[in-house]
């Protein structure tokens, strides 16, 4: 599991380790792992590869520099472009040119500095790191779009430049959307997009910042232990998951095992206007092989012509007992679609709602305080943010993390923002953020699979020996969900009835 934190507590665990570091050894044993990563990203063979250092005017800076230090005893051809010279970190200043490295002054001499970065192997961004404050003033943004333009990839140090490192307010990659020419000046206004590098790769010390996960423009994120995280006495503010953890959470059945004991899911979803939900919702269901699946609406015949094994009614009054409970993709939100939905929020298990089902939420907001009267069982919903919008219009979506942990909160519910990086929190304050998934997600169904996938969990969640609770249930399927979809979109396949393949082997 990854752990992230706050600014603020990164910073108070670096004061607390380095009390009595008071020369340059930890930031070169930072430089040390940047260089590592570096030489992985480098063509073969090193020496004469060029490398293009971006150096900003505080420890980050510093970083670079030492670790350009290193890269020039490699034989790599490094330049370090400084965007503000004359507080370019001046111990890594002096290694960097004692081994050799040469520097470009980034504000009298932009046109050399974007065809350096136009011709590099590799890029290494040391612009900002936790001191950063987005948005970037105008040097270093126009660095940042040639970096973003240029052919060869960049490993960000500690953080891509540009990004909020608490995550409150999200940057666009650079090199889309502006509008601007690289090495110009940006547009600046409230129309333009905030400038971020757009990394291969980041390599962080100790443990990330939130904003780290938050970002698309992380890349591939290497954590460097320097002994610099905050101790397990200190709770992050937001939680990450890889795989080996979901397979530790995934069901195991054991000689005593029966259907109950490893989950019985309802579902009710689809209608004659959109029955394929209820095939998707039940197929992924399915694919994660809970004891058993329900399934109660008006496509009963459907899904049992498709899955035998599942148990179908046309009513989840008749529906028989369940251990959790999904309400909503293609349900529709007619008279018949409502009073289902109020049968499954009667019910004293765990409830997923999504889709249509919330929608009848948005207008009916009495459903769930009457839901909280009959019973303590969780409640977990997935909007989309046109969804959330509906349901708290006054949450700010540019601060998604934020605005999720709102929700949660105030809806006394677990609820999972779906997008390129879904985020998830729970009612007590608990956060995550999904970092599996591909934009081939982005197409019709895949949040009826996500749907099923989650209220298998939270089945097998709450069967006499479950230990998933209601948030983890949610993480650990937008985790398998995402890693299904990055699957499917290897494979090259189309739809999303793809990931039902993908969902009983992923991760
Ligand atoms: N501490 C440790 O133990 C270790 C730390 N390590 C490394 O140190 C990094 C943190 O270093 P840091 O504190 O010097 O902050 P950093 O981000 O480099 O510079 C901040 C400066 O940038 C400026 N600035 C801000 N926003 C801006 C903007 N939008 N556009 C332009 N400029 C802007 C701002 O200046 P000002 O606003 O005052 O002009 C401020 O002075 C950390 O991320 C890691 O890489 C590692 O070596 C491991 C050990
Ligand atoms: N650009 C994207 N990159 C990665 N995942 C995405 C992207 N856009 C959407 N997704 C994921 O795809 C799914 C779409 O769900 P949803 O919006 O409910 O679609 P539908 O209602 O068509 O099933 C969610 O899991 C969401 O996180
Ligand atoms: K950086």
């Amino acid at each position: 599991m990854i752990s992230a934190y706050t600014v603020d507590q990164l910073r108070s665990a670096e004061r607390a380790a380095l009390v009595d570091d008071r020369d340059d050894a930890v930031m070169r044993r930072a430089a040390y792992a940047v260089a590592a990563v570096a030489l992985r990203m480098l063509p073969r063979p090193v020496p004469g590869r060029r490398v293009v250092l971006l150096v900003g005017p505080g420890n980050n800076g510093g970083d670079a520099l030492y670790a350009g230090a290193v890269l020039r005893r490699r034989g790599a051809d490094v330049l370090a472009v400084l965007a503000d010279p004359e507080r370019a970190h001046a111990g890594g200043l002096a290694a960097f040119q004692r081994r050799g490295g040469k520097l470009i002054d980034a504000t009298d001499a932009m046109t050399a500095a974007v065809s350096a970065l136009t011709r590099a192997d590799l890029i290494i961004d040391g612009l900002l790191g936790l001191g950063a404050r987005p948005p970037l003033r105008p040097t270093m943004a126009r660095l940042v779009l040639a970096a973003n333009a240029a052919p060869a990839p960049v490993l960000a140090i500690d953080l891509p430049s540009g990004i909020d490192p608490d995550g409150h307010r999200a940057a666009e990659p650079a090199s889309e959307g502006n509008g601007a020419t690289p090495g110009a000046e940006p547009q600046s206004g409230p129309e333009s997009e905030p400038v971020a590098v757009d990394a291969a790769s980041t390599i962080t010390f100790g443990a990330p910042s939130t904003g780290l996960l938050l970002a698309p423009q992380t890349g591939r994120l290497e954590i460097a232990d320097l002994g610099l995280a905050p101790d397990q006495r200190v709770l992050p503010d937001a939680i990450a998951l890889d795989d080996i953890d979901v397979a530790f959470h995934r069901p195991r059945l054991g000689r005593d095992s029966d259907k109950y004991s490893s989950g019985v899911v309802g579902i009710v979803a689809g209608s004659a206007k959109y029955p394929g939900a209820a095939l998707l919702c039940v197929g992924a269901a399915v694919s994660l092989r809970p004891g058993l699946v329900r399934y109660a609406g008006p496509q009963a015949a459907a899904v049992v012509q498709r899955w035998p094994e599942v148990v179908a009614s046309d009513d989840p009054v008749d529906a028989g007992r369940v251990q959790a409970w999904v309400a909503g993709p293609g349900m529709g939100t007619d008279g018949p679609a409502l009073r289902r939905l109020n049968v499954v929020l009667g019910a004293d298990v765990p409830v997923l709602i999504d889709a249509d089902g919330l929608t009848m939420l948005a207008h009916n907001p009495a459903l769930l305080v009457r839901r909280e009267r009959r019973s303590h069982a969780p409640v977990v919903l997935t909007p989309h943010a046109g969804e959330f919008a509906r349901l708290w219009p006054e949450l700010d979506l540019g601060d998604r993390l934020t605005a999720c942990r709102a929700a949660a909160r105030q809806s006394d519910a677990v609820v999972l923002l779906k997008g390129d990086r879904t985020v998830i929190a729970a009612p007590d304050g608990r956060a995550a953020v999904n970092l599996t998934g591909t934009p081939w997600l982005a197409s019709a169904g895949t949040g009826d699979v996500l749907a099923g996938v989650i209220g298998s969990l939270l089945a097998a969640g709450n069967t006499p020996g479950g230990t998933l609770d209601a948030f983890t249930a949610a993480v650990v399927g937008a985790h398998i969900h995402g890693r299904a979809g990055q699957r499917a979109a290897a494979a090259g396949k189309v739809g999303a009835p793809a990931l039902w393949e993908y969902l009983s082997a992923a991760g």
